[in-house]
């Protein structure tokens, strides 16, 4: 089943002699129980595109559609992971509350909110922490902390924006492993915004290649790597080898969005 469907995607920043098109021509779909990551060259408008799906700005243009309805606010089911835990955690509240914070808006009874609650928290390896403030915890753990709190919303999909960016390399890969943990704990479907070719390819079923400026979808590639990925033995598989390659050799060589777009026609 489709679960979002972008179609002709298109956005402008500014109007006028200021305007500035990020993105000029995005098209993809993402299914129920994928892991498709989205790279891209700097400042390629990845961050755009995750905003614009997660409901947050809306396009200047084209078909965005989440189970079926067009995405015009922040649509039910879909939480988002950002790079900034420290913003998008409540330094106020405790780590259970800052988990049970979104659960409000359903409505759900005492002893079911919860129940969310410990599980979101013993998912992420923070059962025990309940109580301790955001900035008791390291960066890493309340990274942890904003995935337990958008797997308690219990959502179709998460979207993830450079969720590890700023967390250390061994963390980081802590934290990949215990994002394919639960996906596969809680079947969920993930879009994953990353500038880590090894980070995409490793973690991701798909990964979505975009161009430069003004930005159009470069490439789709199906990750040829089983289910189980393993930090080291998956980085030695040649076809991991291979795919990184291929993955930055596109980055390295993207060409703009509207000559591709150009390209694209003339062969039609
Ligand atoms: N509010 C804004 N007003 C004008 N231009 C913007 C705005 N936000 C982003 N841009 C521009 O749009 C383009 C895409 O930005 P975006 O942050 O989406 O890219 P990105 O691929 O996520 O960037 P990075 O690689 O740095 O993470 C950039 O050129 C950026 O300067």
């Amino acid at each position: 089943m489709t679960l979002l469907e972008i179609d002709g995607l298109t956005h402008t920043y500014g109007t006028g002699s200021s305007a500035h098109r990020a993105l000029a021509e995005i098209t993809f779909d993402v299914h129920e129980g994928e892991f498709v990551s989205i790279v891209g060259p700097s400042g390629c408008g990845k961050t755009t595109l995750l905003r614009t799906m997660a409901g947050l700005m809306r396009p200047t243009g084209g078909r965005l559609e989440f189970l079926g309805k067009q995405i015009v606010d922040v649509p039910e089911g879909l939480a988002m992971v950002f790079q900034d835990y420290r913003g998008s955690l409540f330094p106020w509240l405790t780590v259970e509350k800052n988990v049970r914070f979104p659960l409000r808006h359903l409505k759900l009874d005492k002893a079911e909110e919860q129940r969310r609650v410990s599980e979101s928290l013993e998912a992420v390896g923070l059962a025990g922490n309940e109580r301790k403030y955001p900035g008791q915890l390291s960066g890493g753990m309340q990274q942890r902390v904003a995935i337990a709190r958008a797997l308690a919303y219990r959502p179709k999909i998460m979207l993830m924006d450079e969720p590890f960016a700023s967390i250390d390399a061994q963390t980081r890969e802590d934290l990949e492993d215990l994002v394919l943990k639960v996906r596969e704990q809680f079947a969920m479907t993930i879009l994953f915004v990353t500038h880590d070719i090894d980070e995409s390819v490793y973690l991701a079923d798909r990964v979505v290649v975009l161009s430069k400026p003004s930005t159009v979808v470069q490439t789709i590639l199906d990750v040829p790597l089983g289910r189980e990925r393993d930090q080291i033995a998956t980085k030695e598989d040649p076809n991991f080898i291979h795919m990184r390659g291929e993955v930055a050799r596109l980055i390295r060589n993207a060409p703009p969005g509207h000559e591709l777009m150009a390209t694209r026609t003339a062969q039609v």
